[in-house]
């Protein structure tokens, strides 16, 4: 059973006797999700929709892309996984999001936070930072976006969705807003590191192209939701599972593609056909 795969005793240093225990792990990951098809759902931005939704379908989660604040008491209970992305916000689309977020709380579902472009305004960071209130399972952001929200100011050198800063750059800030929240927090970048506040657990996987395709940083905030919704208790080591998984499917998927465009299409193709050994031998995950 795939479950039987999922350790949790404490991690080792080093990449290559991490791997012994992680590769395997984010493997069976994989494997839950594809056999209990975790209903996730995601009120993210109109760029992201359609990537992320097809992302969530070819790692086996069935997506929901439902964002009316007058469905959520209805439809988020029936969910196992919740991700709200804050990508195109609006005020109009704030009022959803918390309620989501409450209603996932109370029905002890995980939920995923991505605080798109988080240093960008005073009106999106006012925001971001009030739905970490709401203690998010998890939150994963690029250097810039975490930085800003350990800040908790807005980055007079902000390119928007972009980060101007590595992930490295922002590792202390993830685990000290980690400590003040409560939340896993996850910065992607060249390296992924996700952190409890106290272990720090590096993804070396994925290609650099993935930055030249919009909505990559999106869907995997989605599929995070996802190893999560199989996983609930184990929340580093899901997302780990997580950019791990789509890093790999992204490495195997370069070896197909023309450029940003055929990338997209290769990854989403190469998620779907992941297999066991190709997983195993692919992933790399160490501890700081
Ligand atoms: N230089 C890189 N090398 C390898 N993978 C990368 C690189 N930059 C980003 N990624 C991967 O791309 C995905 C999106 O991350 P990122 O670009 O940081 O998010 P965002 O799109 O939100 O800014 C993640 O899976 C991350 O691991
Ligand atoms: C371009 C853009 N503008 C608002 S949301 C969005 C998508 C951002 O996607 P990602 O953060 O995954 O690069
Ligand atoms: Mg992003």
């Amino acid at each position: 059973m795939a479950e039987d795969k999922i350790k949790t005793s404490e991690p080792q240093k080093g990449v290559e006797s991490s791997n012994l225990q992680w590769a395997p792990q984010a493997w069976a990951h994989l494997e839950l999700v594809r056999s209990k098809s975790p209903l996730i759902q995601c009120i993210t931005n109109f760029v992201s929709m359609d990537f992320m939704a097809n992302t969530l379908l070819s790692a086996g989660a069935s997506p929901a892309m439902i964002h009316s604040v007058d469905e959520i008491p209805e439809f988020t209970p029936k969910t196992l996984g919740v991700c709200i992305n804050m990508g195109t916000l609006t005020p109009d689309w704030l009022p959803g999001m918390k309620l989501a977020a409450e209603v996932a709380n109370q029905c002890k579902k995980p939920w995923v936070l991505d605080p798109v472009a988080a240093g960008g305004t005073s009106f999106r960071l006012k925001a971001c930072l009030e739905m970490m209130n709401f203690r998010p399972s998890v939150v994963r952001g690029n250097g810039s976006e975490i930085l800003a929200l350990f800040k908790g100011s807005v980055d007079s050198n902000s390119k928007g969705v972009d980060s101007v800063y590595g992930s490295g750059d922002a590792v202390e800030a993830a685990k000290s807003l980690a400590q003040q929240s409560g939340s896993v927090v996850a910065v992607s970048g060249a390296v992924d590191y996700i952190t409890d506040g106290d272990r720090v657990v590096c993804v070396h996987n994925g290609v650099p192209m993935l930055q030249t395709i919009t909505a990559t940083g999106c869907s995997v905030t989605a599929l995070i939701a996802a190893f999560l919704a199989v996983d609930p208790s184990h929340a580093v080591e899901a997302t780990a599972s997580a950019l791990a998984i789509f890093g790999v499917a992204s490495e195997i998927g370069m070896d197909m593609a023309r450029g940003p465009a055929s990338l997209r299409t290769s990854l989403i193709d190469s998620l779907y056909g992941l297999d066991e050994a190709t997983a195993l031998g692919r992933v790399r995950i160490s501890c700081l």
